[in-house]
């Protein structure tokens, strides 16, 4: 049986008041820029041009296709994997087995689209679902929140988060309880951070696509970009699968509304906000701005990718000649801090170089609005947000190794700056 873990953990997010405005903040932001990227002036700050009835929310035909969505992901990710990784060590000191086969799925996602589309499914009418579909899959996620809750009810006390833990219903709700929910071999939280969110992103982009071309006969050079961009992020994510088993997410954070929300709803609804946009709003690119902004996408990935790749290497193999060569601070636990090459040059490389990329997928929908800036800002105060977290478990995990860090790399994420 579960036991409270007492109020050890510092509470974030607010606490519970916090926790329980975000309960209904995200959604509603979430709502409200599917409005407004379809209304004329598209404002991101004024209010949704109208206020959807349950008749325009609700769809039995919504919930079908998200379950069906849902249902085929599970059985991809059920599918023989090419590697079975290990997860970080628990608590109780074992370790957790986990399927390498999000690239697979992916293919064989774009497989399956493909041959439907070539017996006629109609992905051209998907961005016309987009309300119905974001309702169900809130309805769907405030459920299956209520299930984790009620089955870290039961978990024994070694498998609870360290957060989400506080015995405040929403807090806890929200945060989620138990760290690695699963039956069986089946693990719900790493199935839901990188399959039918991410990949459901790129899809909703390509429906966006595709009902581009039919209302304009062709899709614009913005609308290409804006889905290459982000297909590279996807297409890169689950490539490199392993490496979320190190992420907060996993090895920290229970699962609970925050993650399951923010997975199956808010990441393909909201990320998807400049396609959508762009279907309503067209946007005039010329190919030299096209240029720049590619070269700002590329230079945003190859920090990301490179600081991403230098520290996963780093911590498969320090000896590796890639890395080998780059100064290092010892820590009492064992494990060094690199201290030069990205991780030298700010404490969080690669996420300078995802934010530079988030401007990239914004600026081929012009300057005229805000709206399409809006994952620019959200982003920001995300990851502002999350490295203050990390730096807090650092601090916890390393002590005075994370002190020396700090005063080696004073930066956190913008040179000079930050
Ligand atoms: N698009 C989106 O919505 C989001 C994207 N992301 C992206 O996901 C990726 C993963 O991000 P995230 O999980 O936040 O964290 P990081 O990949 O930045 O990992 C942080 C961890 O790295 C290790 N570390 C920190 N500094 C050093 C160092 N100098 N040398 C060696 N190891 C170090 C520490 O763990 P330890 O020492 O235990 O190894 C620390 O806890 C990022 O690229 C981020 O941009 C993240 C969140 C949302
Ligand atoms: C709705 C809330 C405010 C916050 C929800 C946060 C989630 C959307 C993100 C938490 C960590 C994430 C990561 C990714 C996607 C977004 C979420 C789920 C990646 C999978 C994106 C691709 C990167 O290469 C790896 C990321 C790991 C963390």
């Amino acid at each position: 049986m579960a036991s409270l873990q007492g109020p050890r953990a510092p509470l974030e997010f607010g606490g519970p008041l916090g926790t329980a405005a975000l309960l209904l903040l995200l959604p509603a932001t979430m709502f409200h820029l599917l409005l407004v990227a379809r209304s004329g002036p598209a404002r991101l700050l004024g209010p949704p041009p109208y206020l959807p009835g349950l008749e325009v929310l609700w769809s039995p035909r919504a919930l079908l296709l998200l379950l069906t969505w849902l249902g085929l992901q599970a059985a991809l990710y059920l599918l023989p994997a090419r590697k079975v990784a290990e997860g970080q060590e628990l608590k109780d000191k074992s370790r957790l087995c986990y399927p390498i086969n999000g690239f697979q799925a992916l293919v064989l996602t774009a497989l399956l689209v493909g041959l439907g589309v070539s017996v006629g499914l109609p992905l051209g009418a998907l961005p016309e679902m987009l309300l119905p579909l974001a309702f169900a899959a809130t309805i769907t996620t405030f459920i299956f929140s209520f299930l984790l809750y009620m089955k870290a009810q039961v978990a024994p006390a070694s498998a609870l988060a360290p957060g989400g833990n506080s015995g405040n219903l929403i807090y806890d709700f929200f945060l989620g309880r138990e760290l690695n929910p699963r039956i069986c071999s089946f693990d719900f939280k790493y199935f839901c951070e990188l399959r039918p969110g991410l990949i459901g992103w790129v899809f909703i982009n390509l429906a966006l696509l595709v009902q581009e071309a039919e209302q304009r006969g062709s899709p614009s050079l913005a609308m290409w970009l804006v889905n290459g961009f982000q297909l590279l992020y996807v297409g890169d994510a689950l490539w490199h699968e392993e490496a979320v088993l190190t992420t907060m997410d996993i090895t920290h954070d229970g699962f609970g509304f925050m993650l399951a929300f923010g997975d199956l709803a808010w990441v393909p609804f909201t990320y998807s906000l400049q396609a959508q946009f762009l279907l309503y709003h067209p946007q005039p690119l010329g190919l030299p701005m096209a240029a720049v902004i590619c070269l700002i996408n590329a230079i945003g990935y190859y920090i990301f990718r490179g600081a991403n790749s230098q520290k996963n290497t780093f911590r498969k193999n320090p000896s590796d000649p890639s890395v080998s060569g780059l100064e290092t601070i010892p820590t009492a636990t064992g494990r060094q801090l690199l201290v030069s090459g990205w991780w030298g040059m700010v404490r969080h490389p690669n996420y300078l170089g995802d934010l530079i990329m988030a401007l990239a997928w914004s600026l081929p929908c012009g300057v005229s609005h805000l709206l399409p800036y809006f994952y620019v800002l959200y982003f920001t105060a995300l990851l502002v947000h999350r490295e203050a977290r990390d730096e807090r478990q650092c601090l916890q995990k390393y002590g005075r190794a994370w002190h020396e860090y700090c005063r080696r790399v004073p930066y956190r994420i913008l040179p000079y700056i930050y």
